[in-house]
């Protein structure tokens, strides 16, 4: 996978050299380059914001640089951090994980100028997300979430592909709570369901823990839920 980010912030960027992402990066997996929007400003203050047509707090972003920047990189999906996007979704992240380039724009300021995303959306599917109801300086710690939610899903990235069959959201539901040695700890003992060895217990344990848990933490994730599935997952254990 190509990915291209363009920031006015390029060194927000360095935990992607780190950990399993930089693992990535390393094997070839993930080849990933960080622009500087500035590379595509031509005065000599190199400026990237200017004052809100129709008044109002703050700057915005100026379309000139961010064109000249999409052209250069692209054609490939755009993903636009943005207060205003779509809530960002683990299927989200599922179906940006299968792409061959993708397009980040760090927003900072009051945001980009619109014809930016209208000019783009012409030659290329754009995306703006959020990551929640808050607001953030800008769109890099956004890039940097969406990034690790993509990368984790590459095939050969994470040492177990098991792990994302069980995990939250992956199946519709809040995984189950997990346990390791010692037994017993402070008083607090393992369940013994799952020091049984008994297999389908131990699967029909962490099934209902999920549903509890999804259910009195999430029941929009519940609603969610097909009672088809739930007929299904219990007819298998
Ligand atoms: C100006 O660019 C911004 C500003 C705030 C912001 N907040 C985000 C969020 O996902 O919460 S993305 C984002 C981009």
């Amino acid at each position: 996978m190509r990915v291209d980010v363009i920031t006015i912030f390029p060194d927000y960027f360095g935990p992607l050299s780190l950990s399993l992402i930089g693992k990535a990066r390393g094997s070839g997996l993930l080849d990933l380059e960080v622009h500087d929007l500035r590379t595509w400003t031509s005065d000599v203050h190199r400026t990237v914001d200017d004052t809100p047509y129709g008044g109002g707090p703050g700057m915005v972003m100026r379309p000139e640089p961010w064109g000249q920047a999409l052209d250069a990189v692209g054609p490939g999906t755009l993903i636009v951090p943005s207060p205003v996007g779509k809530p960002f979704t683990q299927a989200d992240a599922q179906a940006l994980a299968s792409l061959d380039h993708l397009i980040f724009a760090c927003g900072r300021y009051e945001g980009i100028d619109q014809r930016v995303i209208d000019d783009a959306a012409a030659r290329m599917p754009v995306l703006e997300v959020s990551l929640g109801d808050y607001v953030l300086f800008g769109g890099e710690v956004a890039v940097i979430v969406i990034m690790e939610a993509i990368t984790r899903l590459l095939p050969g990235v994470l040492g177990n592909a098991d792990s994302l069959t069980e995990e939250s959201h992956a199946a519709g539901l809040l995984e189950a709570p997990v346990y390791t040695k010692p037994a017993s700890w402070r008083d607090r003992d393992v369940p013994d369901v799952l020091r049984s060895g008994d297999h389908g217990r131990i699967a029909r344990w962490r099934r209902d823990q999920s549903l509890l848990r999804t259910a009195a933490r999430r029941p929009d994730m519940m609603a969610a839920y097909p009672p088809s599935s739930l007929d299904k997952a219990d007819r298998k254990t």
